[in-house]
């Protein structure tokens, strides 16, 4: 099984360093792995002034999967669009078309306490997000800064959805919803945005293949105010690209922390890109603070859907579930008056826990 892996910037590197200690272990078990590390985002334009270097987009697209860590960091903000590290991604996703990205906001028991919400309210909670991630407004054009007829400068970006990009990921949805509860939740703003409503529409139209599933609407105003009333009426939720990105940062503070929400990248192919939600973190990078879980639960998802060995998944989300069971946290986790462990600490603690079972 061949992984590219892309560690990136700020605390991409580290959390990925524990991931890789989750994948020795596997190989001192037989399982067969080959690593390829390669740079991308900030760590890529400092080497060669390109966020997603051709040799690095190679080894990807040859790849089983990629496993990403984070990239992007105020270093860079200024720079032309197309060298910030943030291109090199949005890039990497469209290249590969890795359409439909899952974000998995579940909550584990032991964690209840460091959720924002009433332990009633997020007590078993098990949502999916199933976001599309290779059009909307963030691919749209036209899209730049202009002046206008007044002589001022005036931003612009489109919001565009063709109707084969809304079916496939509508598709993913209600497939995820079959091995799920059957329910899901379609996001829109079909009350402002034609191209939404354009996205309503044929997620209604599709409904009919699925007549097992109970398929719902909701505005993302809405939704986002749903998701700290009562969570738990979510099962999978299937939305544009700004709308999901926007509530699956939202739906992991529900679980605890934005540390622990892994994400899968999928295309048509079978493969996938998978990374944590968050990003580079600049504010805690290079502390050993970063909470490695979400870039681990990753490599669970990775085996899962690309590497097609769900035993060494749920292998891996065991070994993490006995860890918090044994009350190991890294800050961001961590109740008042309860120890805190590093970014490497907890990758050993996993590490461990994964030899063990
Ligand atoms: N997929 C990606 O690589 C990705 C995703 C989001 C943001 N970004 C980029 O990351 C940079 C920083 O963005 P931001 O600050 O808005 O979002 P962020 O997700 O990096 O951080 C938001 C907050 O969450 C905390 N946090 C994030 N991950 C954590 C972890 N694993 N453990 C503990 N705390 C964690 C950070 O310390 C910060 O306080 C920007 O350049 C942005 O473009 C990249
Ligand atoms: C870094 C950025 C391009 C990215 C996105 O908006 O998709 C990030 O926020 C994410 O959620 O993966
Ligand atoms: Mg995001």
């Amino acid at each position: 099984m061949k992984i590219a892996v892309l560690p990136g910037d700020g605390i991409g590197p580290e959390i990925v360093a524990e991931a890789i200690k989750i994948l020795e272990v596997l190989r001192a078990e037989g399982i067969s792995l080959e690593l390829d590390v390669a740079p991308v985002g900030g760590a890529a334009v400092d080497q060669t002034g390109d966020p997603l270097p051709p040799s690095t987009l190679t080894l990807c697209e040859q790849a089983d999967a990629v496993l990403f860590g984070a990239i992007g960091g105020p270093r860079y903000d200024t720079l032309p669009r197309e060298q910030r590290p943030e291109r090199g991604l949005l890039r990497l996703r469209k290249a590969m078309d890795l359409f439909a990205n899952l974000r998995p906001a579940q909550v584990f028991p032991e964690l209840v306490a460091a959720s924002t919400l009433r332990p009633e309210v997020v007590s078993g909670l098990d949502i999916l997000i199933v976001r599309e991630l290779t059009g909307d407004i963030y691919f749209g054009e036209p899209r730049g800064i202009r002046t206008n007829g007044a002589g001022e400068r005036e931003g612009f970006n489109t919001m565009v959805y063709s109707e084969s990009e809304i079916r496939r990921v509508a598709h993913w949805g209600f497939q995820a919803a079959m091995r799920r509860q059957r329910r899901l939740c379609s996001v829109d703003k079909m009350n402002v945005l034609e191209c939404t409503q354009l996205w309503r529409d044929v997620v209604t139209e599709i409904a009919p293949e699925y007549p097992e599933v109970t398929l719902s609407h909701m505005l993302v105003d809405n939704a986002a105010m749903q998701l700290v009333r009562h969570p738990r009426q979510f099962d999978v939720i299937v939305t544009g690209n700004l709308f999901g990105d926007i509530l699956s940062d939202e739906a992991s503070m529900l679980t605890g922390s934005i540390g622990m929400l892994p994400s899968a990248s999928l295309n048509a192919r079978g493969q996938g890109l998978y990374e944590p939600i968050h990003g580079s973190a600049p504010d805690i990078a290079g502390q050993g603070k970063a909470n490695p879980l979400a870039q681990i639960l990753s490599v669970a998802m990775m085996f899962r859907y690309s590497l097609h060995r769900s035993d060494l998944a749920e292998r891996i989300e065991e070994a993490v579930r006995s860890v918090l069971a044994q009350g190991i946290r890294t800050a961001d986790i961590a109740q008042a008056g309860e120890g805190i462990v590093s970014t490497g600490q907890m990758g050993d603690a996993v590490a461990t826990a994964l030899r063990a079972h």
